[in-house]
């Protein structure tokens, strides 16, 4: 279990995680959701004592970080998969890291099984694909078998089979009960990923709930209707309080839409009571990372490489008014 409470991290003037509190439970995956510079980083640093909080506080199974005696054996990170020396092979690095952290020798061998990389741990890193790099990530977070493991954004960049691979093993290591927080600025990733979400925007708390309750709330939906009798059908499910609109169809045809709470069962019902026929019947859902993105529209961030434009399809096609004070989040880290 990791529990943030009233976490608060500021560089300078900037507010990288603003009062964040939450709870990571074990035995699913939880994922941790928000634009880019929405902060997932920086709550991660601090939940593994490599950033300190400005205010507030982190606690890992009820302890901070630096209180843990033996930190590999309970909480376990993949942050960057390419921190890596190019020249030591997959083995020799595990085997640094378990000798260093009194890790028993065949942990190594265990981990680079779990993680498929057995046939090529001999071989060395700086060779690797960048899905070989993840696994790699993923055996030195394992090395310590810990309870409680973090996941940076492990999918950025990998061909749809490594994307397949990472969220199989993911939902299986938190089916053995460990507790798996991963971040994504992506929804529709995290929607096939994790059972719980933890949403943030700028630092700040946007939602906390489980993935269906968010997806249905974020992608709201609308149905369908094509009839020969729309002026009738429209009388009767406004009569029903239910909100309706009139579009354009094909061929001079017309289409009504109901939106809001009401399933295709309640409206076909209505229709047949009155006799009404229908020639389409259908819930329509929006795209969910444009649902998400209004979501968190307001606290989108991007980087200043393009003259600080918004990027396109982001702030911009929301009419998101452009966000001053915009920061680059590339380049070292300085921790203050
Ligand atoms: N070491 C630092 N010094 C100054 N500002 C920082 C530092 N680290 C992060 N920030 C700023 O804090 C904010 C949150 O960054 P963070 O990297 O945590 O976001 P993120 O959600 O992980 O985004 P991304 O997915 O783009 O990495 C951004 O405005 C970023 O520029």
């Amino acid at each position: 279990m990791i529990e943030a409470q009233s976490l608060t991290k500021r560089y300078g003037a900037t507010v990288a995680v603003d009062n964040l509190s939450f709870e990571v439970k074990p035995g699913k995956v939880t994922g941790f959701l928000g634009p880019n510079g929405a902060g997932k980083s920086t709550t991660m640093r601090m939940i593994l004592g490599l950033d300190t909080p400005t205010s507030g506080d982190v606690r890992i199974d009820g302890k901070r970080y630096r209180d843990l005696r033996q930190p590999l054996t309970e909480i376990g990170a993949l942050l960057d998969a390419k921190w890596v020396h190019p020249n030591r092979s997959a083995r020799a690095h595990l085997s640094w890291m378990a000798a260093s952290n009194r890790l028993p020798k065949n942990s190594v061998d265990k981990v680079l099984d779990m993680v498929g990389l057995t046939e090529v741990a001999n071989k060395r890193a700086g060779a690797y694909s960048l899905g070989m790099s993840q696994r790699l990530g993923i055996a030195g977070a394992l090395l310590g078998d810990p309870r409680i493991l973090l996941f940076d954004e492990p999918v950025n960049g990998l061909d749809p089979e490594g994307i397949v691979w990472i969220r199989t093993f993911m939902q299986r290591l938190a089916s053995e009960g460990r507790t798996v927080l991963v971040s994504s600025h992506l929804l529709s990733e995290m929607a096939l990923t994790a059972e719980e979400l933890i949403v943030i925007g700028r630092g700040r708390l946007i939602a906390q709930s489980s993935t269906a309750e968010f997806v249905e709330r974020a992608s709201g939906s609308t149905i369908k209707v094509r009839t020969p009798q729309l002026d009738q059908l429209q009388a009767v499910l406004q009569q029903q309080q239910l909100t309706t609109r009139v579009e354009a169809g094909d061929q001079d045809t017309k289409v009504l839409y109901v939106d809001g709470d009401v399933t295709t069962d309640q409206v076909g019902e209505l229709a047949a009571a009155q006799g009404v026929v229908l020639h389409e019947l259908t819930q329509q859902r929006g795209s969910l990372e444009q649902a998400f993105m209004e979501l968190t529209g307001d606290s989108v961030q991007y980087h200043a490489q393009d003259g600080a434009q918004p990027a396109p399809g982001v702030a911009g096609a929301l009419g998101v008014p452009p966000v001053s004070g915009v920061e680059t989040v590339s380049g070292p880290r300085e921790d203050n």
